[in-house]
């Protein structure tokens, strides 16, 4: 869906991404990751034509992005980023509406669609009338990520979006937008520079360094093939155990059939929280119910040692 092709981009003569060649799939969570100044926000902003490239080609559906106007190409993208963004003294519904609007939808569709987006990201209805300075933190960025999805972009671009959270507001927003994405089956590039929120979410993971693709694979394959030393260092050695099993569902390595009493542990779970659990509750074996809390079986604590097997 979009390609670079040995793609570079310089600031006042030096090279912010170098002959960056890069494919990202319809369909697919790219996470860009990689150090502070590796090139990710330029990359990810030249998607859209906030920053043009100099060398290369970028295409998107299969045509240069240089022939397309640069609003409207805007506008088939949405666009989230971590500072937000929003109009201060717009309500949160016309700043949610601000590319229907632009694209002239009657008002009685635009009234519909935040609404459905409020119920999306677990905003109560009632905050459509309020002005962003009433809201926290965490519901401005859900705000913002809402404002991005309005006019259902076939690409969704979001930088560092969660990155000012707290990490209990974060990892509830992943699962939203993990939950959107499986929903929408949209197209996301998302920049981030914490790993473990990289692992969460990819289907695939690009690691950027001085301005070029050092590995673009799967999070397992990042994990477990590291291209060289310096992915292997980046995704930390003596972190690699705990990051593989964070890839790894409680439902997928639970015992069927079996069933035990206590204070289950949800499917969706990652094996990483589930080995908290056992650690919290000095137990061996965790009681495992689906999303509808009806009983699925239990999981073993000797189970988090197959889970290399099962990835
Ligand atoms: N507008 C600009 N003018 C001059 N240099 C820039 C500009 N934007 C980015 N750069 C430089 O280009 C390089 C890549 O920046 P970029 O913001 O893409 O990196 P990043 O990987 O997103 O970094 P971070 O994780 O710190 O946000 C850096 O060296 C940065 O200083």
């Amino acid at each position: 869906m979009i390609q670079f092709n040995q793609v570079s981009k310089y600031f006042d003569g030096n090279a912010a991404v170098s002959n960056l060649t890069l494919n990202i799939d319809e369909g697919e969570f790219t996470v860009l990751i990689g150090t502070s100044g590796s090139g990710k926000s330029t990359t990810l902003k030249m998607i859209n034509r906030m920053i043009e490239h100099d060398e290369g080609t970028i295409k998107f559906a299969g045509e240069e992005i240089r022939r397309f106007n640069a609003q409207a190409l805007r506008r088939r993208m949405g666009y989230a980023i971590q500072s937000i963004g929003l109009f201060p003294h717009w309500t949160v519904e016309k700043n949610i509406a601000t590319v229907p609007a632009l694209l002239n939808w009657p008002k009685a569709r635009i009234h519909e669609r935040v609404g459905e987006l409020l119920a999306l990201l677990n905003l109560d209805d009632d905050f459509r009338h309020r002005y962003p300075h009433q809201l926290s933190g965490g519901q401005q960025q859900r705000v913002g990520v809402a404002r991005a999805l309005a006019a259902d972009p076939e690409v969704l671009l979001m930088d560092e979006p969660f990155g000012a959270l707290d990490p209990v507001t974060r990892s509830a927003l992943q699962q939203e937008i993990i939950r959107i994405h499986q929903l929408s089956g949209r197209t996301i590039v998302l920049v981030t520079h914490d790993i473990d929120e990289a692992l969460v979410l990819a289907d695939s993971i690009v690691l950027m360094d001085g301005g070029r693709v050092v590995q673009q694979g799967k999070p397992i394959e990042l994990l477990t093939r590291p291209a060289n030393e310096f992915v292997r260092d980046f995704f930390g050695r003596s972190e690699l155990g705990v990051r593989l099993l964070s890839l790894g569902h409680a439902g997928a390595a639970v015992r069927r059939g079996e069933w035990l009493e206590g204070e289950p542990i949800e499917e969706t779970l990652t094996l990483r929280e589930a080995l908290s659990q056992f650690i919290a509750r000095q137990t061996d074996r965790l009681p495992v119910v689906d999303k509808q809390q009806k009983p699925l079986g239990v999981l073993h604590f000797s189970d988090l040692l197959r889970q290399r097997e099962a990835l």
